[in-house]
């Protein structure tokens, strides 16, 4: 494991860019960080492109998708079809991430990892076909070793595609129903909080059948993770196709020197693997929003993260990601077209 692509470095930041943009952040008219956050966006985006004065042109947003042997525990509260049928809605433009990434102008793609019915020849979708779903994670690992480094590699070639298509930032998304558990579950292990504090309803369970989720989860910790278990080793038992691919393609994209902006719980938990995996990953990654799922606020403390948005989303797919997307465009604006003192005339 140590020799494998994701122990490579990550790319370095330009610490000069981004002190450059800073010093033209102090000369725009405004009092000093009266933009708050914007004015911070704008200083990360320039140490990430080496530049004084950013561009935020190409978003780039790849959604995989895969199916969850757990789902037949009856955690989700929908049935395990919607994976595929959704597959057809991205691919139709119909899916609310479709429509996100159209108002952000952004590229947008979807990767078949493994929905249980496969989805045919499609526009837009990649067919990267692992298995038909994962193992049900309450009784044996998700995944063979070859099924991770397979989904892994997967988002590392996501990344590349986005980086051939000179993309500035990498959204990534994920579709797969019952992949609130396997989320739950790698964050449980990860942060070693309760799966009873960290599960929640996911596509909307009651009060009992949460508990009921909670209990396959805590089952599948017991029986699966061994003190210690390394972060690969997690992903394996506990993970999905999608979450490891978002995973790989994080570390992938800070390797590449490409920004990426996280999602919602199950990218931000995606992350935090990663990160373990990678722990210079952290540098590159920028949080969109919080969602209502009440594992993300502990991921995201766990991440040390604070994510731009708070709407109460619960959706996934990278939508909170790519509703975040126009406030970086607005942070760039803000950073390379306002007035300098010296400019407008104004005494500073
Ligand atoms: C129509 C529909 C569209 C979705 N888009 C994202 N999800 C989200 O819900 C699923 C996770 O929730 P759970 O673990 O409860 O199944 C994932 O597919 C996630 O992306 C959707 C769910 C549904 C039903
Ligand atoms: O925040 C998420 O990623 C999320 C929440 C609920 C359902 N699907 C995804």
């Amino acid at each position: 494991m140590i020799d494998s692509w994701y122990h490579r470095p990550v790319a370095a930041i330009d610490d000069q860019a981004a002190r450059a943009a800073l010093e033209r952040q102090a000369q725009l008219t405004k009092p000093p960080g009266s933009l708050g956050r914007l004015e911070e966006l704008a200083v990360r985006l320039a140490g990430w492109q080496g530049v004084a004065q950013p561009v935020l042109d190409t978003v780039w947003i790849t959604v995989f998708a895969a199916d969850h042997g757990v789902a037949e525990e009856g955690v989700s509260a929908f049935p395990q079809a919607v994976t595929t049928e959704m597959i057809r809605n991205f691919s139709r433009g119909g899916a609310a991430v479709s429509v996100l990434a159209r108002e952000a102008g952004a590229h947008m793609e979807v990767v078949d990892l493994g929905a249980v019915e496969a989805p045919g020849p499609l526009p837009g979708v990649h067919s990267a076909r692992i298995a038909a779903g994962t193992a049900n994670l309450r009784r044996e690992p998700a995944m063979t070793a070859e099924g991770l480094e397979a989904a892994l590699a997967a988002g590392h070639a996501a990344v590349d595609r986005a980086v051939a298509e000179g993309a500035h930032l990498f959204v990534g998304g994920e579709m797969g129903i019952a992949n609130t558990t396997a989320a739950t579950a790698v964050a449980c292990a990860l942060t070693g909080r309760d799966p009873e504090s960290l599960t929640g309803p996911g596509t909307g369970l009651d009060t009992e059948a949460v508990d009921r989720k909670a209990g396959v989860i805590r089952e599948a910790l017991a029986l699966q993770i061994p003190d210690g278990a390394d972060p690969a080793e997690v992903l394996r038992r506990l993970g999905g196709f999608e979450v490891a691919a978002l995973a790989g393609a994080y570390i992938a994209a800070a390797q590449a020197g490409t920004p990426a902006l996280v999602d919602g719980f199950i990218a931000s938990t995606a992350a935090l693997a990663a990160i373990r995996l990678s722990p210079g990953v952290a540098d590159w990654l920028l949080f969109g929003h919080c969602s209502a799922e009440p594992g993300h606020a502990a991921v995201l403390e766990a991440l040390g993260a604070e994510p731009l948005l708070a709407l109460d989303m619960r959706l996934g797919e990278g939508s909170g990601a790519a509703t975040a997307v126009p406030l970086l465009r607005q942070a760039v604006s803000l950073h390379n077209r306002m007035a300098t003192f010296e400019e407008a005339g104004i005494s500073s």
